[in-house]
């Protein structure tokens, strides 16, 4: 090979050289892009609160709700007004609780609504509403509302009538963050904390949707398990005998234990904790856990709670982190994602060897 063959020879070994050296920086960068993304499933029963801590995500990184996002709910959250008194009206009937006699023709007039037909909330049945919703059976139906099913934030909605029945009405973020919309698919969220790029996983909790987990289960870096700790005297929607306490219990231990997550830190949040202060006093935890005997100390039945979940969870290889947590406060939220965010990193540390 003559001089100038050996110089294109050269030539061409020297651009491989520097190709192998370009993919070799990519690599680097997407292997470290692998490592640094967060990838957040949160599981835990249905209406634990799931959905609510990813609509909080949205607003503390996401810039909030959209217009559409607004539209939905405010279809949802006019019709949940009239679904909620047939509700009640219901439960009415059924557990004895006798209407002013005023009101007896209007009851049989919405028992006889077909909920699933409701389609607008019109002018005229904001004022039947109204009515029906100063009665002092409809008052009690709330109260007793563990009894039956009905949504803890339907007051909420049917005590500001003038509002929700306007026409003009749009929805806050707090109706937002109220209102529900059980989940039968896969919510994903993705976001920059601070540098780092997270995404969160929020699936169906309800039993029905419970097959679709598995199937997130890999490559996850934190799982967060929700527990609606004011559940500890109500029954599950799908299962009229079983408490849901209990339920959540249960899933927590069989979850927590799968092979996937056996060895990793994990996050509880007790969540709808200002429900269970609010209800502490009057309920006795011992109709959940024969074995508490801490009366109506909410300090007490909370720590119960806590190691009852720690108990069925925790393992030499690993922590459980727990916070109490209110998801429809976003102040709170907030604060405790912060939180959340140094179990990560406590995580990585841990699975890089470093602890
Ligand atoms: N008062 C109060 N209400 C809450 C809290 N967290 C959630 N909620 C309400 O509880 C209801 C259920 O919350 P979701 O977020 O839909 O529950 P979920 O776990 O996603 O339920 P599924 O999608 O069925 O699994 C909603 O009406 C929320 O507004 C809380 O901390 N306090
Ligand atoms: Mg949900």
């Amino acid at each position: 090979m003559g001089p100038k063959g050996s110089k294109q020879a050269k030539k061409k070994h020297n651009a491989k050289k520097l190709k192998n050296k370009q993919i070799e920086e990519e690599l680097k960068i997407e292997k470290e892009e692998v490592r640094n993304q967060v990838n957040i499933l949160v599981l835990g029963t249905g209406e634990s609160g799931k959905s609510t801590f990813i609509k909080q995500l949205l607003i503390l990184h996401k810039g909030g709700f959209n217009q559409t996002d607004r539209e939905t709910y405010f279809s949802t959250i006019r019709k949940n007004v009239v679904i909620h008194t047939v509700q009640m009206v219901s439960a009415c009937k059924s557990f004895g609780w006798e209407l002013e006699e005023k009101n007896h023709e209007l009851a049989r007039e919405f028992m006889n609504i077909k909920t699933s037909e409701i389609k607008e909330l019109k002018t005229k049945t904001v004022t039947k509403v109204r009515q029906l919703w100063s009665d002092p059976a409809l008052k009690k139906a709330y109260k007793n509302r563990h009894k039956f099913h009905l949504p803890d934030s339907s007051n909420f909605y049917l005590d500001d009538l003038d509002r929700i029945g306007d026409p003009e009405y749009s929805p806050t973020d707090e109706d937002i963050l109220l209102c529900r919309i059980p989940t039968t698919g896969i919510n994903k969220i993705s976001f920059n904390f601070g540098e780092t790029p997270w995404t969160v996983v929020d699936i169906g909790g309800q039993r029905s949707e419970r097959r679709k987990w598995l199937h997130q289960f890999d490559n996850v870096t934190l799982l967060i398990y929700v527990v609606a700790i004011n559940e500890f005297n109500q029954k599950l929607f799908e299962d009229e005998e079983v408490n849901r306490l209990l339920e959540s219990l249960v899933l927590f231990e069989k979850t927590s234990n799968d092979k996937y997550f056996k060895e990793k830190n994990c996050v509880i949040f007790f969540n709808k904790i200002d429900l269970f202060e609010s209800k502490i006093n009057s309920e006795d935890l011992s109709q959940c856990f024969p074995d508490y005997e801490g009366g109506n100390d909410p300090d007490e039945a909370k720590k119960f709670i806590k190691l009852k979940f720690l108990e069925a969870g925790e393992n030499e290889s690993r922590n459980i982190f727990c916070h109490y947590t209110c998801a429809t406060d976003t102040k709170n939220i907030e604060n405790v994602f912060d939180a959340v965010n140094i179990s990560i990193i406590e995580n990585t540390l841990k699975d890089g060897g470093y602890m």
